[in-house]
């Protein structure tokens, strides 16, 4: 099958399809017993990030196991910081610890220099899963968007209030604004060597988009996303990007005319009858099942994801979550959905 007949990018491109594709955000991971396994012989979640073999594995087991349209490069959105220097460790049941960057002093510590040296293993991890795959199934690569990456580097984790980024961004913007063109810059050269490697799209997270007000919400979430999208086209034309703005709510519309993507991930909060009218007509709409409903599974299931088909499937869609799998999630339960989405069209 060529690049142009895979469902998943026939609809990226923005056509609608009979049968809507469909993979799901953290597909691969520790819900998966085989994931598990893989990651006890790794190391470290970083050791498994930068090892070819065993990240191209974990890579292909959700496709094994369920038949999905794409397939999404293991990795993490924070290797980038640590390719710029930042330290980083993850921390079981905490999640990522990195050394925050709080200051210009911070900021100038960071260096691009390295980067490809210590992100080669993940360009590595491309190219084998792009010979690996079954032909009608697509690759896609990722990093986090400037916004996101940021305030993790900058809180030195996960956060509730967001308050230390907030603080610098509105309080310093100028000596944000140098983060943030690092990573706008870093994020460009790493997602062009992911498409060289053979990643058929990339995805932008932005997970914490929906933190911001809307003005600054133009000047951190949008801006630097379509720098980023400016970028990629000219590197690689023909490349479809998909953003995913989690909680960005109206400003979705916004963020659609900004930054030029191709297809938008919706999150679960975002109505479906809004989407179709306000989003679909000018580009390719993805998700939005609310993952708790795979933890939950069943009729109630079902009857969210038909919901979501009858909404959207009209237009270009690709099935997805509104947020990544969760680790309780009953691996049979994703095979249930899928079957489903499969039986229709
Ligand atoms: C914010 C963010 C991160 N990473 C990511 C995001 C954006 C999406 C989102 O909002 O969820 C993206 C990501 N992280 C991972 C992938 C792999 C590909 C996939 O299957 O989707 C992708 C696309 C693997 C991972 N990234 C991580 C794991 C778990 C690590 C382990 O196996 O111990 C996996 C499989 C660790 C990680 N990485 C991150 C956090 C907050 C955590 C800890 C929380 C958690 O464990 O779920 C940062």
């Amino acid at each position: 099958m060529t690049r142009s007949e895979k469902p998943f990018l026939r609809a990226l491109a923005g056509e609608a399809l009979a049968r809507p594709p469909v993979w799901l955000m953290r597909q691969a991971g520790r819900y998966l017993p085989e994931y598990r396994a893989v990651r006890a012989r790794a190391g470290s979640f970083l050791d498994l990030c930068y090892n070819p073999e065993l990240a191209a594995e974990v890579t292909l087991q959700p496709i094994r196991r369920y038949g999905l349209d794409a397939a999404i490069l293991f990795s993490d959105i924070l290797v980038v910081p640590h390719a710029l220097g930042q330290a980083l460790d993850y921390v079981e049941g905490e999640g990522p610890k990195l050394a925050p960057v709080t200051d210009a002093a911070g900021i100038g510590r960071l260096s691009a220099d390295r980067l490809h040296d210590v992100l080669g293993p993940v360009y590595e991890t491309v190219g084998r899963v792009a010979g690996l795959l079954p032909p009608e199934v697509a690759l896609i690569g990722f990093a986090g968007a400037p916004w996101t990456v940021a305030t993790y580097m900058v809180e030195g984790g996960g956060s509730k209030e967001y308050a230390a980024v907030k603080g610098l961004a509105f309080g310093a913007p100028e000596t944000f604004a140098r983060l943030v063109d690092l990573l706008v810059d870093a994020t460009s050269a790493y997602l062009l060597r992911q498409i060289a490697a053979g990643a058929e799209t990339v995805q932008l997270f932005d997970s914490w988009a929906g933190v911001l007000p809307a003005a600054e919400f133009d000047r951190w979430v949008i801006a630097p996303t379509r720098r980023i999208v400016d970028a990629v086209r000219a590197g690689a034309p023909g490349v479809p990007i998909i953003g995913f703005p989690r909680g960005a709510g109206l400003l979705y519309e916004r963020y659609l005319a900004g930054t030029g993507v191709d297809a938008v991930g919706l999150d679960g909060s975002v109505p479906l009858d809004w989407a179709a009218r306000a989003l679909q007509p000018k580009a390719a709409v993805q998700g939005n099942l609310d993952p708790v409903f795979l933890v939950t599974g069943g009729d109630p299931m079902i009857r969210a994801a038909d919901a979501i088909v009858d909404a959207l499937g009209r237009g270009p869609f690709v099935f997805n979550l509104g947020h990544g799998v969760q680790q309780r999630t009953p691996p049979e339960h994703v095979g249930a959905l899928v079957e489903h989405l499969r039986r229709k069209g």
